[in-house]
């Protein structure tokens, strides 16, 4: 089964993980591997013997995860050692009239990712809210975010466009790149060992940026539909790619919509620190930005400096997060209320049996 064989560091295993696995890890002759790709049932792992296939157990491993194999016939996953950052999106959608949908199910996208690249396309056209939404996960996952706007040589106005992504990527890195002439591809390549992990919409260029990264095609890409510039969803899944020149990249296939997780306050703020930080200054501690005497945000708003979209942004993601925290909380009252029954009923039950 085994492949070419994958040397710990150019995956990404420094001394931390080394001293995780051994807490984590009961039998020495379990081996330290990287998920690759995960399938019911089964997934991929590198590791120093080269590539196998492992089962899981109840909780399935993710696409970055460091994991501690048993080996022998049936290799299976018996530790999944604590990530160090995750990109988690909420449940998958459902539609509803309100525009917000969602369970409060968390799904991990990406795990131990040092970088999560933003990709956008600078053409046909650049959805900022979209750049915002997926800046929430990002900064919520402890990697480091960085936009990249793909197919710079379509851009009409490229340096007017770098400035309103910019306005929208608040302490945020955001580059263009163009696949296609090799334009800004430096900036984005990875030091060996470090792990990215790209998100967008598909049809925005991330496999071909990937394959451009990689040297040599490692991903399928596809031709934009003429109609409407979207793509037709080349990615299937999820996987982690040895890039060639050192670093680790996982391409995702382009979400549809990517839901917020029910914890993403953190990230939310971090993405509108700019509105957060304006909001500091309102008049009244609990102003709604509505129509308050003293509101700051309005006031920003009013004389130019805070993009009507942006305010408009923030207070449609922060009403997503509230709504997938609500039904998060709900869920788990329902889980208490659930056991505080069997617990009463196991009371009464060893109350009427006391002599
Ligand atoms: N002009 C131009 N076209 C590009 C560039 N990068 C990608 N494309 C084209 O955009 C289309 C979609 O690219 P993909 O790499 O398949 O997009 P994707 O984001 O991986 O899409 P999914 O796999 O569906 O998520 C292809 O036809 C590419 O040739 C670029 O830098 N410039
Ligand atoms: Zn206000």
């Amino acid at each position: 089964m085994a492949s070419s064989h994958f040397p710990l560091p150019e995956l990404g295993w420094d001394g931390g993980w080394a001293a995780a696995f051994t807490e984590h890890t009961e039998h020495t002759e379990h081996l330290a591997g990287r998920v690759a790709r995960v399938d019911k049932g089964a997934c991929t792992v590198l590791t120093e013997q080269g590539e196998l296939r492992a089962g899981y157990g109840a909780e399935p491993p993710c696409v970055g995860d460091w994991v501690a194999v048993r080996t022998g016939p049936v290799p299976r996953v018996r530790a999944i050692l604590p990530r160090r950052t995750a990109v988690v999106r909420g449940g998958v959608g459902r539609d509803s009239r309100s525009g917000l949908s969602g369970d409060s199910s968390r799904h991990v996208l990406a795990a131990n990712v040092d970088v999560a690249y933003i990709v956008e396309p600078a053409a046909p056209d650049t959805d900022l809210g979209r750049i915002e939404r997926l800046l929430a996960l990002a900064w919520e996952s402890g990697a480091e975010p960085v936009v990249l706007i793909t197919k710079a040589d379509l851009a009409a106005d490229l340096p007017g466009l770098l400035d309103a992504v910019a306005s929208a990527a608040v302490g945020a890195r955001v580059h263009a790149v163009s696949a296609l002439d090799g334009d800004g591809l430096d900036a984005v390549r990875l030091r060996p060992g470090r792990t990215a992990v790209l998100l967008g919409p598909s049809g925005a260029g991330k496999s071909t940026l990937v394959n451009a990264l990689a040297g040599r095609p490692v991903m399928r890409t596809g031709e934009v539909r003429a109609g409407d510039g979207r793509g037709r969803h080349t990615t299937t899944h999820r996987e982690l790619l040895l890039l060639d020149g050192g670093g680790l990249v996982i391409d995702t296939p382009g979400l549809r919509r990517i839901g917020l997780s029910d914890d993403v306050a953190e990230g939310l703020a971090q993405t509108f620190a700019d509105v957060e930080e304006l909001a500091a200054g309102c008049r009244f501690a609990d102003c709604a930005h509505e129509s308050e005497p003293g509101c700051a945000v309005l006031a920003a708003v009013e004389s130019g400096d805070l993009p009507p979209r942006r305010l408009a942004s923030w207070r449609r993601l922060q009403r997503e997060a509230a709504w997938m925290a609500g039904r998060a909380d709900a869920r788990l009252r329902a889980e208490q209320t659930r056991k505080w029954k069997i617990i009463h009923r196991e009371m009464r039950r060893s109350g009427r049996n006391r002599p």
